[in-house]
């Protein structure tokens, strides 16, 4: 089984749906002078939710192959959960993929892994492919426990999920002392927790299951890092944050594996 890498640039709370337009229309432009080839390497891009719409209408028709997804998703399907989005909603749009977990919904909002399971059933539910999000903070990783800490997560964010459910799921592995601190762990602690996670997912799923998933890795995803990550056996993608909002670098990250 060949997995297809996915290249996802997370925008954060960054861009106007004004802003997003121009980034987008020149990211489809750097992507196509860059020789980018949608069915060697998937591009997804998840925007800030009130931008879906202008992002949707960009990409309509571009030819680009680009995906779009949601930063978060509620758990909830319908009704009065003030400020939440559904998957419904973000399904209705012609989203892909929606992110749970991220850590700053775990640190910022207080996600507990109750609620990031159950937005990953809702996810699956509306036929979104959930991108969950793992990563131990820096205290766990000077106490050696970073492998730990991460697969704890993935058991808690699978929990009650079939196999055929799971081959759904991208899982980004995000170690949080290297997000948004230009900190990027190594090719080799990437590669160390993202084959430890497919490890966990052939003992509890199979390995076809395994063999299915993709498992990207995240922070401080730069063009100069990502061409060691990928050759990685067990890194087949990343989750972009900073870097995703410069059209250029975003393409450039995309197109590692176009020959200069
Ligand atoms: O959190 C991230 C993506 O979800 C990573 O962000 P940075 O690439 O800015 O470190």
């Amino acid at each position: 089984m060949t997995r297809t890498p996915l290249i996802a640039g997370n925008w954060k709370m960054n861009l106007t749906y004004i802003e997003a337009q121009a980034l987008l229309e020149d990211l489809v432009e750097n992507l196509k002078e860059a020789g980018h080839k949608a069915d060697a390497v998937e591009v997804a891009v998840l925007p800030p939710f009130v931008d879906i719409r202008t992002v949707q209408t960009v990409l309509d028709g571009s030819g680009s192959g680009i995906a779009f997804g949601g930063q978060d998703i509620s758990e909830h399907e319908s009704g009065a959960y003030t400020g939440e989005v559904s998957g419904t909603m973000l399904k209705a749009l012609g989203a892909t993929y929606a992110a749970v977990g991220h850590s700053e919904r775990r640190q910022y909002h207080g996600e507990t892994e109750q609620v990031t399971n159950a937005k990953v059933k809702a996810a699956l539910a509306n036929e979104l492919s959930p991108i969950l999000c793992v990563g131990e903070p820096l205290e766990e990783r000077k106490a050696g426990k970073h492998v730990e800490y991460t697969l704890a997560q993935v058991e808690g964010g699978l929990e009650g999920l079939s196999a055929e459910e799971v081959k759904k799921v991208v899982i980004a592995y995000e170690p949080v002392w290297a997000i948004g601190t230009g900190e990027v762990a190594t090719s080799e602690d990437a590669q160390e927790v993202c084959h430890e996670i497919r490890d966990l997912l052939a003992t509890k799923f199979g390995d076809e299951v395994a063999d299915a998933v993709r498992v990207l890795y995240g922070g401080s995803v730069k063009s100069s890092s990502i061409v060691d990550l990928m050759q990685q056996a067990d890194v087949d993608g990343a989750l972009v944050g900073g870097a995703s909002l410069k059209a250029d670098e975003f393409a450039k990250i995309a197109t590692y594996n176009v020959a200069a």
